[in-house]
């Protein structure tokens, strides 16, 4: 059979988030060096290194949390290395954060409606009544279905699952409707079952925008992600598919007598 045409064409996978020369420094410490990174449309691309090799500062700098010392960061073809944090997540950047951004009290539906009022992704307007957020229920029950939480959606948050809370954090997180996807370590502390549905909902989400996760467990990144970054002492160690990646002597060398699996 032949292979594909390996022209660039419309269905070439764009790249919407880009960083050149990424830099961040700590009163004379070198968190962040000279990182150079493409994510694209459609592609999960994973962001992984040893303890303290800078990628929740990457994290930081790419979201603008952070200003970076050095370097340039492009959304959409758009230089946002200048930018304040709301508009960049307005535009399209968002985070998704741990359990803790979910609502306990909240049913699930709630959580996800409130999820939809916020203007930037970042402030809660907690004054308006939840009988105001009504217009927000299709949208909300659609959001749910997507990511399998439907039959959940009366339940309060917090009796949730591990795992499904982890999955309601990321569909509050698609109420803003990410162009890019950023997960911090989404596995994070999970049991097998769920490791499994939530690499299943990250692979859909993934399909209509970019994601980049930060993660731990390398076999969720051999599994699920199109493209890895390794970080080490703040600077890119390699690039590239896990394969390559993971016969990379270098990187090899980085991972041991580290806790990593
Ligand atoms: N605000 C800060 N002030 C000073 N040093 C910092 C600050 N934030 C991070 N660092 C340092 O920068 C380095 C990179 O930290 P960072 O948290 O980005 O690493 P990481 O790869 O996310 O690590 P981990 O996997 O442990 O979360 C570490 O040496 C850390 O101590």
């Amino acid at each position: 059979m032949a292979a594909p045409a390996a022209t660039a064409g419309p269905e070439q996978p764009r790249v919407v988030l880009s960083a050149r020369g990424l830099r961040r420094d700590f009163a004379g410490f070198v968190a962040v060096n000279n990182v150079d990174l493409d994510i694209h449309h459609g592609k999960i691309h994973a962001l992984i290194g040893p303890n303290g090799a800078g990628k929740t500062t990457v994290f930081n700098l790419l979201t603008k949390f952070l200003q970076p010392t050095a370097g340039t960061i492009e959304l959409l073809g758009q230089d946002i290395t200048n930018m304040p944090a709301a508009k960049v997540a307005r535009m399209g950047l968002v985070r998704s954060f741990q359990i803790s951004a979910i609502f306990p009290f909240l049913s699930v539906l709630d959580n996800v409606r409130v999820a939809l009022q916020r203007p930037n992704g970042l402030a809660v307007q907690f004054w308006r009544p939840l009988s105001a957020l009504d217009r927000l229920t299709p949208r909300a029950e659609e959001l749910l279905a997507a990511v399998g939480l439907e039959d959940v959606r009366h339940k309060l948050a917090g009796d949730l699952s591990y795992g499904r809370k982890r999955v309601l954090e990321i569909a509050t997180t698609l109420a803003l409707d990410p162009k890019v996807l950023l997960l911090d370590e989404p596995m994070a502390g999970m049991g097998h079952e769920d490791v499994g549905m939530v690499s299943g909902i990250i692979r859909s989400v993934a399909g209509d925008r970019a994601v980049l996760m930060v993660e731990h467990n390398l076999a969720v990144v051999a599994d699920l992600c199109d493209w890895i970054t390794v970080l080490q002492r703040g600077e890119i160690l390699a690039a590239g598919d896990y394969t390559s990646v993971s016969r990379d002597e270098r990187v090899r060398t980085a991972y041991m007598g580290t806790e990593h699996e």
